[in-house]
């Protein structure tokens, strides 16, 4: 069994039971009651490389990263740092978040909200929406096509922004297919977790310009993102750097200032 499946495996077996707790209808009141959600593409289109800063206490490659006590101070540092978008693993069992982090994050900061998880029913979808999130994650490897393309419709009718997650050329084109506005191609292999930074220029010519391409993991400073963003990406998905480092609002400056630099706009604009 591949480590995604393993995830999947206890995602849907947590599911389950919040399921049994909180009933659609209620989810969809609840969701009904939570603030309009706010547009995550066009947060990312902006001028310049865009960053989303990612509250991550652990994770099935490294273990734990840091304890993160107080998720919504770290995300008020990415947001005072020039962050577009915040990133909350909501996953409980290998990522040791919840939707509680969530809920601390949507309260704290005016910038989108992303909820990452592993999410295979419209039912999480329903959830991310009634936690305030903005953007949902979905992954192309976890999902059917015919899954794909309905909760790319559910989550976009809901007004949610689906980030479509890529790992090599084959996915890109099913994401495409499937009508993704907004694609991530993830470096880390789901196979064996290791990292290769050079996936994202190998699958980012398969995106067609008028989606925005988002490069996911690995970037450890500035440099990482301006070799992304001369590969073509729009904005970098960062977590463990900002976690496990002692400045995050710094380290996220430092970041936003390099993907602003005028030599990156080249082809861009
Ligand atoms: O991080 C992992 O080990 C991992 C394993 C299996 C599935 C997903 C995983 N990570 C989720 C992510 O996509 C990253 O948290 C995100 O891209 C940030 O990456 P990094 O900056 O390298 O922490």
């Amino acid at each position: 069994m591949s480590v995604l499946d393993e995830i999947i495996d206890g995602v849907r077996a947590d599911l389950a039971e919040r399921q049994a707790r909180v009933g659609l209808d209620e989810l969809k009141e609840r969701a009904a009651r939570a603030p309009q959600a706010k547009d995550g593409a066009a947060a990312l289109r902006g001028e310049g490389v865009q960053v989303i800063c990612e509250v991550k206490r652990s994770s099935p490659s490294k273990g734990a990263l840091a304890a993160i006590a107080d998720p919504a101070a770290l995300a008020a540092d990415y947001e005072a740092g020039g962050a577009a978008v915040i990133s909350v693993l909501t996953e409980e069992r290998r990522f040791g978040g919840s939707l509680g982090d969530l809920d601390a994050v949507r309260a704290k900061v005016d910038i989108p909200v992303l909820r990452k998880d592993f999410i295979v029913t419209s039912y999480q979808l329903w959830e991310a929406r009634a936690h305030g999130a903005d953007v949902i994650l979905l992954i192309v490897a976890a999902l059917d096509q015919e899954a794909l393309v309905s909760l790319i419709e559910r989550a976009e009718s809901i007004g949610l922004t689906p980030l479509v997650e890529v790992h090599d050329e084959d996915e890109a084109e099913r994401a495409v297919d499937a009508g993704a506005k907004v694609i991530g191609v993830n470096a880390r292999d789901l196979r064996t977790l290791k990292v290769d930074r050079s996936t994202f220029e190998r699958v980012a010519p398969e995106i067609p310009d008028h989606i925005v391409k988002i490069a996911e993991s690995g970037v450890r400073g500035p440099h990482d993102l301006i070799a992304y963003a001369n590969a073509g990406a729009d904005a970098v998905l960062v977590g463990e750097s900002l976690v496990t480092g002692r400045d995050p609002r710094t380290a996220v400056a430092d970041l936003v200032a390099a993907g602003a630099h005028p030599a990156l706009r080249h082809g861009r604009d």
